[in-house]
């Protein structure tokens, strides 16, 4: 099959024109037009996915498809950006040479369609069709619609045969990352966090009490955390049982554990600082302290006010910058949920790696360190600090522990001991830290198992 030679490809300045002629008007074509355009936004301009899929401020081309068309578009990027590596083997399989490097355009599109072929119940034809009629009517592929259509057919035919060893032999994931996994838990369970980056994350909730009663009536499990995990969701969250009446929040099991490092807080004050959307605000109020929920971003808190309403928990919330924030008195306790590359979080977030590079770890874990030294002058002497994220990267967790200590002598560790937080025994490293990676609660069924990236650490003021 033939990619076209370098000196006819296209350029990624070419304009967005529709060619006359082409069938825009397809059933399922702007779906797949819209596809192939987000994913060019990821993986070209680095674009966080969760925000060209808002529900309000997305991009325009998303929010002019149905609700049915944004669901497919959803699906066909999660699975595309999840299987990236191995549907671009399979495509180059097909090619007798590799696509040009400068034909991104032509990339997605066939991206795009290689993912409903191989992994969606699509019908292959469908695909193909859809595929070819989209690279017609683009400037910048319509002379690869032959290429096109050849290499999807290939795929197609030949899926059954060599899909399995296609997954065998690739890692899904940018080189950067993978190496970097490796590097830091070891090529075994580096192996096994990339599997389950493969597999969409089950649903997980919190449940303000009576799991095994909620873990009945969704349809799920109780975790050894406490927690009640959903393979998978029969409709929106907002439709099941117990939402309206606010019987449980949306949160992933290892998010539920730094919070409860806190230990018993009924009745204390304790402050959430980068509170937003409020997962872990709702479990210090609904443990009974006096919580005050600070965050620097409007719409996000606007997002937490709103879970505390339908939770029925009163809670303080302030929108503050942490670095200038300055309360009239100090908290028996802080938590300090801080910004970072996310890493922990790919089976949800899928676009992670593709997106962040290691500078940003570096320039997070920075922030983070600042944001940790402001944090540490609101606890009160003999009071605990628990900082915490959702990177896997140790340069983000460990090491900013490890640097605050050394510069700190007013504070210590508060190493967390096996029952301190029930469920989270295995997840304890050495230095009585909270260390959890996705090859975690690792159970028969991938698509109940697995938990996201977190770290947490315990920290005292001294009196
Ligand atoms: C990981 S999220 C918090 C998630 C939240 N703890 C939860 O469990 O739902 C990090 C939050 O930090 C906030 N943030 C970032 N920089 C901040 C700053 N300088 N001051 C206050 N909040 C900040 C962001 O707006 C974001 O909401």
């Amino acid at each position: 099959m033939r990619a076209g030679n370098g000196r006819k490809s296209a350029t990624p300045n070419e304009s967005h024109r529709v060619l006359p002629g082409s069938d825009n008007a397809a059933p399922g074509l702007p779906a797949r037009k819209t596809a192939a355009r987000l994913l060019a936004a990821v993986i070209d301009k680095k674009t966080p996915l969760d925000g060209l899929t808002d529900n309000e401020h997305g991009h325009p081309q998303y929010l002019a498809l149905e609700a049915r068309d944004r669901a497919l578009v959803r699906a066909i990027l999660a699975t595309a950006l999840r299987y990236r590596n191995t549907i671009g083997a399979l495509i180059g399989s097909r090619l007798d040479r590799p696509l040009p490097v400068n034909a991104t355009a032509l990339a997605h599109v066939l991206h795009v369609a290689a993912a409903q072929i191989l992994f969606l119940d699509i019908p292959d034809s469908a695909a193909v069709n859809l595929a070819v009629l989209h690279a017609k009517g683009d400037p910048r592929t319509a002379r690869f619609s032959g290429v096109v259509n050849g290499v999807l057919r290939e795929l197609a035919r030949r899926k059954e045969r060599s899909l399995s060893a296609a997954l065998a032999a690739n890692r899904d994931a940018p080189e950067w990352f993978a190496h970097r996994l490796e590097e830091v838990y070891g090529a075994e369970t580096a192996t096994a966090i990339l599997a389950m980056h493969r597999v969409e994350a089950p649903a997980d909730f919190t449940v303000v009490s009576d799991p095994e009663g909620w873990a009945r009536k969704l349809g799920g499990i109780v975790l050894p955390t406490g927690g009640v995990r959903v393979a998978s969701l029969d409709g929106a969250v907002p439709d099941l049982p117990g939402y309206a009446e606010g019987a449980w929040w949306v949160q992933d099991a290892a998010a539920s554990l730094p919070a409860r490092m806190l230990g018993d807080v009924r009745g204390s004050r304790v402050a959430d600082l980068c509170a937003a959307p409020g997962g872990k605000t709702a479990q210090l109020a609904n443990a009974g302290a006096h919580v005050t929920a600070l965050d620097v971003s409007a719409s996000r808190l606007r997002r937490l006010r709103q879970n505390m309403e339908r939770l029925r928990l009163d809670v303080e919330i302030v929108e503050a910058d942490l670095m200038n924030w300055e309360p009239s008195a100090a908290f028996d306790a802080v938590l300090l949920d801080a910004p970072c590359s996310s890493t922990g979080t790919v089976r949800r977030h899928p676009d992670v790696p593709w997106t962040k590079s290691p500078q940003d770890i570096e320039k997070l874990a920075g922030v983070q360190a600042r944001l940790l030294s402001r944090a540490a002058l609101l606890v009160r002497p003999g009071g605990r600090l628990v900082f915490s994220n959702c990177s896997l990267d140790p340069a983000e967790g460990e090491a900013v522990i490890a640097a605050f200590l050394a510069e700190s002598a007013g504070y210590e560790r508060d190493p967390l001991k096996p029952g301190d937080v029930p469920g989270a025994e295995d997840f304890i490293n050495e230095r009585g830290e909270l260390r959890t990676t996705p090859a975690g609660f690792s159970l028969d069924d991938p698509r109940i198992s697995g938990l996201d990236g977190f770290f947490a650490a315990r920290l005292r003021r001294k009196s």
